[in-house]
């Protein structure tokens, strides 16, 4: 399948390398001075010692415009500040037959998405631990990945399956679910209450559940998240929620999430999109959410000092 990764960042620049690697065919749609540095350095990907340097084809929105064959892929992985503006740019990439997946985190984007795009739209969640390096390099912090893909009615279908064909690159594992909304709500309680705890512990899972009392304000964190979700109408599985108590109270656990690593690398953080929505919901549905607007006070304090802008 033609696919076009929008933006290379942590998430677009490691997935599409890795498609690149494994001999797929892929453009990337960056923005003018993402597109020079790919063009002069090529994209790395480092892990540990190891840096690999991936020759790719990089496209301005600009070029992408004359595009005559629209794209069979489009896999889009900006953050939410940027989803209008990528929306208008792909226009000329997305023909009736073209498939999108959004990998961002948290609902939001599925509305703005679903708007736009309709039918051509699959749910998608991804699992790595990648970040962007001061030197534009993509660094993978933990090994492996997990895809989930699956369409919003949870139909199983030939596209879908062609999808999960091509986003199958080594060390990864890449399912298609029957229930991809669900999914993503889970993965959403999940990068909440770790991205929560994470970013007040300014350290890891393990650091936090090594403090006094680290292992009840992670259990009661998560509580709070899966309480949103069951009022919004996705309640986690027992099972789920138990596989979640574990990861997010587990000794030892090196695990962050992209909300504190930006919080300690000086970035702007998606409070919004994977706190402030959360929160929102839960004092819709009367659900309190304490631990979870704390975090959000902090992080929002953050992005004041670090940005000029507003996220949204
Ligand atoms: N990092 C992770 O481990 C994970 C992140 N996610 C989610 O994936 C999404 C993306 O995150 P992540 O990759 O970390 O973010 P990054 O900031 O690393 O990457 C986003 C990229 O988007 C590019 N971009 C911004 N605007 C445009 C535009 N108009 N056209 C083309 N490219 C553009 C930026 O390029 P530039 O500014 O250089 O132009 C940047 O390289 C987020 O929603 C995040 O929550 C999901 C799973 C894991
Ligand atoms: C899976 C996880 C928690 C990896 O960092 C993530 O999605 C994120 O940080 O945004």
């Amino acid at each position: 399948m033609k696919t076009l990764i929008v933006g290379a960042g942590a998430v677009g620049g490691f997935v599409g390398g890795r498609l690149v690697q494994a001999g797929r065919e892929v453009d990337f749609l960056v923005r003018p001075g993402r597109a020079e540095h790919l063009r002069q350095r090529g994209l790395h990907i480092v892990e540990g010692n190891r840096s690999e340097g991936i020759a790719v084809n990089p496209i301005t929105a600009d070029a992408l415009k004359e595009t005559e064959e629209p794209y069979d892929l489009v896999l889009l992985s900006v953050k939410p500040d940027a989803l209008s503006a990528v929306m208008d740019d792909i226009t000329s990439a997305v023909g009736s037959a073209t498939v999108l997946v959004p990998f961002l985190n948290g609902m939001a984007h599925l509305e703005e998405l679903t708007g736009r795009f309709g039918k051509s739209l699959l749910g998608g969640t991804l699992r790595i631990v990648t970040q962007l390096d001061d030197n534009g390099d993509i660094r993978q912090y933990l090994p492996g990945g997990q895809i989930e893909i699956g369409e919003l009615d949870g139909s199983r279908t030939s596209r879908v399956e062609e999808v999960a064909r091509t986003l199958a690159i080594p060390d990864f594992d890449v399912a298609v679910s029957a229930d991809i909304v669900g999914a993503m709500w889970q993965k959403w309680v999940m990068i909440a209450t770790v991205g929560a705890i994470t970013s007040l512990a300014r350290g890891t899972i393990g650091d936090a559940a090594a403090l006094t009392d680290g292992e009840r304000f992670a259990t009661v964190t998560l509580e709070e998240a899966a309480s949103v979700a069951a009022a919004s109408g996705h309640g986690l599985s027992e099972p789920a929620h138990a596989a979640l108590q574990e990861l997010v109270t587990a000794t030892g656990s090196g695990m962050t999430s992209s909300l504190s690593r930006e919080l300690a690398s000086g970035r702007p953080t998606e409070v919004e999109n994977v706190l402030g929505d959360l929160i929102r919901r839960g004092h819709a549905t009367g659900v309190p959410v304490p631990r979870l607007e704390a975090a959000a006070l902090t992080l929002r304090a953050h992005n004041q000092r670090h940005t000029t802008a507003p996220e949204n």
